[in-house]
């Protein structure tokens, strides 16, 4: 027998390839593992593909090899595993080379004067996909600023933003479960990648596919045969860390967030209502520091396994708060999550439980919770009997909204509401909206993702002059102004914290403030679920919703009620369409084929269906504005009681609920 022809993926590789010739694959298939077989040169990966193959197993290769991972709400995000479609070695070798390829072209310039900015987190394969990304760049002679450490996701949005760079990379999965790994890339003006760079980095990636040789740099025994070694690399003069100057840069602009010091002068209760204002004090006159700090006590926090717990705990002495208690069991990176079952601190009940026990342990009124990539932060209130009260990422938006803007007015009197801005996602409670109204400043509604709402910020920042005061979504994402543009849950918890040391100060409690900004700002009930799905029934639900039988080039008919609520207005996001406008077309930015419809209902309703860009999710988004709050949660009832069947068709399209209530 002939003996099978050399790996030409790399001038020294030692591997030869399979011989096809007795796959018992469909034709289709074949190419796909011959081309993948090239690439791949890692033991366990290439067994896998290569006992697929024998076993003929068509399906699941063309699964793994039949397409890309594309870029979607956060980049880059899939499960780990060998194949285009799956986050691994290969891949991210390819990315990084079309990105450093675009880089080359579009932003020469700021490539050679501020190379790139990249991080990683603690899961699976993040440092080694950190360091193949690096040793891409370094190859090229470019300058790479590669945090030595895991890091928060923040952390390389401002070291982008600090060092000056043309790009910086985040390899992140956020609070996806363990399988999944991601690839989040951030544009040389501090914001995630947004169109046309998402598409000219897709085409670069197909036109730079051939692996290049990085074994100078990231040699070992047979490169990337396991964790790869970086020694090269380490030693390459273009390489720095950049940890020291983005902390110091960091840590010098959260300081001038914080208010507390300031908020001693707030003013009472009965002072803001005579003047007709929302108070953020509790009426027992002027507040000292020492009475705040002496009322908040405590806080629990937890990382949730992820990068968190360091960086927090410098911000909090930053701004001269208590030590927070960290969750033992959940304090340090750990890729397995293994306390609990989803690291998404959206999950409810499982992801508190270690955090809830230790408050009621140890008697804290103020549980803090950031995602594993510690860019998103939720919060949970004790009251004194003992009961927790999760706030919503819309509640959490609010409470910081009303803090950011009665202090910024108080410290900043000289700028005008008119120039201030705060921003939402579409997909976020309105409440915002009705604040900005009220209070004179700006609201901007932008598409779902913390991409849109970054460049949106920075393009009113730098082209309207405009003071961005604050930015969130639902999905507990927040962004203070003075800091970066992009979310941020290391800054978010530590002005969270002094927000709420003020209100004990103040003899409230955090759910009592929330009534009060409804009370003024009016009622807003707020559901958001999600049904598991994957890409091709979100798609036949989405030709469904548009009356079915394949829209393209025909009329989309859209239901003309839900649950018996009649439909005002529809916007798709996936045609362009938006009756509520003059127009009818939307104003938000749309493309062909996306998945978001958001109908306008009788009875002040808008339910917004989506498809997740970053998990199998089909999203369900529902918000009823009423003076009655009774009323507006019947409304709501009824709608999401409505909505699975009757107009997602959830059992007809094998859609799934999640396993825990949600
Ligand atoms: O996962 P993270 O924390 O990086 O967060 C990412 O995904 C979230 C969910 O997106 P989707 O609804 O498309 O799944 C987005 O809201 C967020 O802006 C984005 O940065
Ligand atoms: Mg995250």
């Amino acid at each position: 027998m002939q003996a099978p022809p050399p790996c030409r993926a790399h001038p020294s590789c030692r591997r030869s390839l399979l011989p096809l010739a007795s796959a018992a694959v469909e034709p289709d298939v074949a190419p796909l593992v011959q081309r993948w077989l090239q690439w791949d040169r890692r033991g366990a990966s290439r067994q896998r593909v290569t006992q697929l193959l024998e076993d003929g197993s068509s399906a699941q290769l063309r699964e793994l090899l039949g397409s890309r991972l594309e870029f979607g709400t956060a980049g880059l995000r899939g499960k780990m595993g060998p194949g285009t479609a799956r986050m691994n070695a290969v891949v991210v070798q390819q990315t990084a080379q079309g990105l450093c390829v675009y880089l080359e072209a579009v932003a020469a310039e700021q490539l050679a004067a501020g190379g790139i900015v990249v991080g990683y987190d603690g899961r699976h394969g993040s440092k080694e996909f950190a360091a193949l990304t690096g040793a891409v760049f370094a190859s090229r002679g470019h300058r790479v600023a590669l945090f030595r450490r895991v890091v928060p996701t923040p952390f390389v949005a401002a070291g982008v933003a600090e060092l000056g760079a043309a790009a910086g990379v985040m390899v992140t999965a956020s609070h996806n479960p363990k399988e999944y790994n991601g690839y989040k890339v951030y544009w040389g003006n501090g914001c995630q990648i947004i169109p046309p760079h998402d598409a000219g980095i897709a085409a670069a990636i197909e036109a730079n596919l051939d692996l290049w040789n990085l074994e100078p740099l990231l040699a070992g025994d047979g490169p990337y045969e396991d964790d790869v070694s970086t020694a090269g690399l380490l030693a390459c003069p273009q390489l720095s860390d950049p940890w020291e100057r983005v902390s110091a840069a960091y840590y010098a602009r959260l300081e001038a967030l914080g208010y507390l010091p300031a908020a001693e002068a707030a003013e009472t209760a009965e002072a803001a209502s005579r003047r007709g204002g929302a108070s953020d004090s509790g009426g027992a006159g002027g507040l000292s520091r020492a009475a705040a700090l002496g009322a908040l006590g405590t806080p629990v926090y937890t990382p949730l396994h992820g990068v968190g717990a360091e960086p927090l705990l410098q911000a909090f002495r930053t701004f001269s708060l208590p030590e927070p208690y960290i969750v033992p069991s959940q304090r340090l990176p750990d890729p397995d999550f293994p306390t609990v079952v989803f690291p998404n601190p959206e999950e409810g009940a499982g992801t508190w439980a270690a955090a809830f026990a230790a408050a009621s342990e140890r008697g804290a009124r103020l549980v803090l919770a950031n995602d594993p990539d510690a860019d998103r932060l939720a919060v949970a209130e004790r009251s004194p009997s003992g009961q927790f009260r999760p706030f919503t990422g819309n509640e959490i938006g609010a409470l910081l909204a009303h803090w950011v803007w009665t202090n910024f007015r108080k410290r900043h009197p000289e700028v005008a509401p008119s120039r201030c801005v705060m921003l939402a996602s579409a997909v976020s409670s309105k409440l915002l909206g009705a604040m900005a109204e009220k209070e004179g400043f700006v609201f901007v509604e932008t598409l779902t993702g913390f991409k849109w709402l970054g460049n949106t910020a920075m393009r009113l920042e730098r082209e309207q002059g405009m003071t961005v005061l604050f930015a969130f979504e639902e999905a507990i994402g927040f962004m203070l102004g003075g800091m970066y543009k992009d979310k941020d849950g290391i800054s978010a918890a530590s002005v969270f914290a002094e927000l709420a040391a003020h209100t004990y100060g103040s003899g409230r409690t955090l759910d009592e403030l929330l009534r009060g900004l409804y009370d003024r700002y009016g009622f807003f009930d707020y559901r958001s679920g999600y049904f598991i799905t994957d890409a091709a029934k979100s798609r036949a639900v989405f030709n469904d919703l548009r009356g079915g039988g394949g829209f393209e080039g025909r009329t989309a008919v859209y239901a003309k009620d839900v649950a018996g609520v009649g439909v005002t207005s529809v916007r798709d996001l996936g045609t362009g369409l938006d009756t509520a406008q003059p127009d009818g077309r939307a104003v938000l930015p749309w493309q062909s084929g996306d998945m978001m419809i958001t109908y306008g209902l009788e009875g002040a309703a808008t339910l917004t269906l989506r498809a997740s860009g970053t998990e199998p999710k089909l999203k369900y988004y529902l918000e009823v504005k009423g003076s009655d709050a009774a009323a507006a949660a019947a409304l709501a009832d009824r709608l999401v009681g409505g909505l699975a069947e009757e107009l997602v068709g959830l059992s007809r399209h094998g859609l799934k609920r999640p396993a825990t209530p949600h």
